[in-house]
């Protein structure tokens, strides 16, 4: 039986022993970082385990009703499973800085306060009171249209996606893409190739490129190409709260 603390004790830990400096680096050059087996195999099958409960969503979204591809998501309700309290608790403080950084860079006056508590305060504040973390499910021929998850005036510019399910295994097809545009010049498109518990975290809308006279903005989007066969389950964590 694991309590709230362990989980919390335990994803700050592992959130800590990453190298945040590296990772900054790499959301700067290519608006995204790959963190490999953030999660372990059991604490994934747990997740997907969990899909057929209720009492944990606050609601069902079929895709192809909504025009936003094929498959399905439910959203968690508060209090969240404690694993997904604690990664929005964890990651956000290290993610903080590098969001006010971009925000520095593109000119947007907009700062995050150290500690998530008090940023999901501001989006309370402003009526944004349901919590945007999901779990995503598809099966063969679904995919997800490339998009943006923007839920009201407040917006943390990097989100985590934790892939679920094991490719080759469990799935085949199903890449997570992510693409980039660049102001009058064409999309750039790349493909991560995540394994089952490896995170990726990501920009959540513009992220700022330093070009030959300062920095220019790129507006991402990320998505998920067809599943050829199997399952493919996601779990995602925005760190804003939705209208
Ligand atoms: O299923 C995926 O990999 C994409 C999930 C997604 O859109 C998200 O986490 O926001
Ligand atoms: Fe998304």
């Amino acid at each position: 039986m694991h309590t709230a603390a362990d989980h919390n004790n335990s994803i700050a830990r592992r959130a800590a022993a990453l190298d945040w400096q590296d990772i900054c680096t790499e959301l700067n050059e290519h608006g995204c970082a790959h963190l490999p087996g953030l999660l372990q195999a059991q604490e994934c099958e747990a997740l997907i385990a969990d899909y057929a409960r209720d009492d944990l969503y606050r609601s069902r979204v079929v895709m192809a009703r909504h025009g936003f591809g094929r498959g399905e998501y439910k959203y968690y309700r508060y209090p969240l499973p404690d694993l997904i309290g604690a990664l929005r608790d964890a990651f956000y403080p290290h993610l903080a800085p590098q969001a006010n950084r971009w925000n520095e860079a593109m000119g947007i006056d907009i700062r995050y306060p150290a500690a998530h508590a008090d940023f999901i305060a501001r989006c309370h504040a402003a009526g944004q009171l349901r919590p945007t973390p999901l779990i995503l499910k598809y099966g063969s021929g679904d995919y997800n249209c490339l998009h943006q998850d923007l839920y009201g005036e407040h917006v943390f510019p990097i989100q985590m996606a934790i892939l679920l399910s094991e490719p080759g295994r469990d799935f085949s097809g199903g890449e997570f893409v992510i693409t980039e545009q660049r102001p009058r010049m064409q999309s750039r498109a790349e493909v991560v190739p995540l394994r089952q518990g490896d995170a990726l975290l990501f920009a959540v809308n513009e992220r700022p490129v330093s070009g030959t006279r300062g920095y220019y903005r790129v507006k991402m989007r990320h998505g998920v190409s067809r599943l050829r066969s199997g399952e493919r389950y996601t779990m995602g964590v925005i760190f804003h709260d939705a209208l």
